[in-house]
């Protein structure tokens, strides 16, 4: 929710960061919510296309400085110390990334701020051990030639995000755009403007020179997300977000022929045997439905049980669902937070009372759960789990993107394998087996960018990372982010 400066305490200003310093605009800046309470928390500069193309204008004019002429080993060192200025803040980012998203501290201290400043170590290690191609090539006159891959910046990065891991999604594109010689313009949420905010103070701090990153704040249409993204001077658009979003980037893209990396929206199933170790799979399954309040695009809202266990694992999923403790996002026993808007919150439970609607089984949760003040004026949802809806249903076919799922039973693998495919999407999944044989099978049979086997979000920064159908474009992580964010070209000498 977002409401005029007017409405809003002077409390904190959020302004835009251009070419090295703070730049405010003329629009009437938006309020700045916390969602665990619904009182505003500041405000925050809306960027409009003046804005937009001062940063553009200031990154293209960055590439050319001394950016341009830095070594592989001089841009490595700034990006090892980009990681040492977040851990060097890192109470300060966790109380933003905490304050803008009503996350737990728990969460955001383990997973948000530490992978934030991770996400630079990994492509910092990748510019020391990078390498491309060379050939030997024998030619038509007996002769030899010798043919070398060589990788240059794609120039002028748009990097846009979501609001549900704010620094970490933000610097897993700044990371490997900077890396690998670019400079960026981004726009994080208009949810969550806090921590990119402070990366951009933590990159004065650690010698980036002025321009190489900039922030503009602001919306996505008639706001900064679409002048940023129909800007002709930037060269290819990273993106975060729902699907359908980047179906609108796309065809921004188009004009210019701009490459784009998509990270888009998912609806995962987790595959459940009879055969797992139930202690981990119910572990597992608790954190892949309910982590980050369900805001987390790798979640499992589909969750399809062997019969045999099917009973035992609804009952246990029950359990530990209600176990959750909505609270305080800054108390240590608080393990569950509030969903990030009025708006998305509206969303989630419209799906809640089309599944009563619809007849589903309502195992747990379905509503709001009753919070003193002053939580009684955030966005909450309860930990909800159904059964016995039909394979069509809405809530099983669209992203709901809340901390709720839908198990079905199974009683052949072809069957469940059927089931997850059963989607526009494929994002990731998770199987839960003790048969190592029927492990590779299954995540060969699924249609995803990402399966883990026994586990869920583990994550090894060098591996592949990437949705396949309507859930991406492109893959990100170790060196699969060269092929977005450089240019290759092939030099062929007649020797
Ligand atoms: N695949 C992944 O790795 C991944 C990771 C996190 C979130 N997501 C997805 O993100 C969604 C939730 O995040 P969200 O609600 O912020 O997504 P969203 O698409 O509503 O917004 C994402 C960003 O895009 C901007 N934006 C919106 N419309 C735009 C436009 N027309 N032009 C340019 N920019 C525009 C927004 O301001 C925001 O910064 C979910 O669908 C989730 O699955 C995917
Ligand atoms: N991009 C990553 C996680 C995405 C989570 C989505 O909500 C990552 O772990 O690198």
């Amino acid at each position: 929710m977002n409401i005029t400066a007017a409405q809003a305490p002077a409390s904190s200003v959020i302004t835009h960061y251009i070419a090295g310093r703070p730049v405010t605009s003329s629009r009437p800046p938006f309020a700045n919510v916390d969602p665990a309470t619904g009182q505003v928390v500041g405000h925050v500069h809306e960027a409009d296309a003046g804005i937009v193309d001062m940063a553009v204008r200031a990154a293209r004019d960055a590439l050319h400085g001394p950016w341009g002429r830095l070594t592989d080993g001089e841009r490595a060192a700034i990006l090892r110390r980009l990681a040492d200025g977040i851990r060097a803040r890192f109470d300060e980012f966790v109380a933003a990334e905490v304050r803008d998203t009503g996350k737990p501290y728990s969460l955001a201290s383990h997973l948000d701020i530490p992978r934030g400043a991770a996400n630079f170590d990994v492509f910092a290690d990748q510019l020391a051990h990078g390498a491309t191609e060379a050939f030997r090539s024998p030619t038509p006159d007996g002769g030899i030639a010798l043919n070398y891959g060589l990788r240059t910046p794609r120039g002028v990065i748009a990097v846009i995000c979501p609001w549900n891991l704010p620094l970490l999604l933000m610097t897993w594109k700044v990371a490997p755009a900077l890396a690998f010689g670019n400079t960026v313009v981004v726009k994080p949420s208009e949810e969550t403007p806090s921590t990119t905010t402070l990366l951009a103070e933590v990159m004065n701090d650690a010698g980036v020179p002025p321009g190489v990153f900039n922030v503009v704040h602001g919306f996505g249409p008639d706001s900064a997300g679409q002048y940023l993204t129909e800007h002709p001077d930037v060269n290819g658009i990273t993106f975060t977000g729902e699907t359908r979003t980047g179906t609108a980037i796309m065809k921004a893209a188009a004009v210019g022929v701009r490459p784009v990396s998509f990270e888009l929206g998912g609806k995962n199933a987790a595959v459940v045997f009879a055969d797992c170790d139930l202690d981990a799979a119910i572990a597992g399954t608790t954190r892949s439905a309910f982590l980050n309040s369900g805001q987390v695009c790798l979640g499992t809202e589909r969750i399809y049980v062997e019969r045999p266990i099917f009973d035992t694992f609804v009952a246990r999923l029950k359990q530990a669902a209600e176990a959750l403790r909505p609270g305080d996002p800054n108390a240590g026993d608080t393990t569950f937070g509030p969903l990030i808007s009025k708006a998305h919150r509206d969303k989630v439970l419209s799906y809640y009372a089309r599944a009563r609607n619809e007849g589903a089984s309502i195992v747990t949760g379905g509503g709001v759960p009753s919070l003193p003040a002053p939580l009684s004026g955030g966005w909450w949802v309860e930990p909800t789990i159904w059964t016995g809806l039909p394979a069509d249903s809405a809530v099983l076919t669209e992203e709901i993107f809340g901390p709720c799922c839908h198990i079905a039973p199974f009683d052949r693998e072809d069957e469940a394998i059927a089931a997850a495919n059963d989607s526009p999407y494929g994002l990731a999944t998770s199987i839960w087996t003790g048969d190592l044989s029927r492990a590779h099978r299954v995540a060969a049979a699924i249609e995803v960018g990402v399966a883990w086997v026994n586990c869920w979000f583990l994550r090894d920064l060098r591996t592949a990372f990437g949705g396949a159908k309507q859930s991406g474009i492109g893959r990100e992580g170790g060196v699969h982010g060269l092929e977005f964010y450089t240019e290759l070209r092939n030099v062929c000498i007649k020797l």
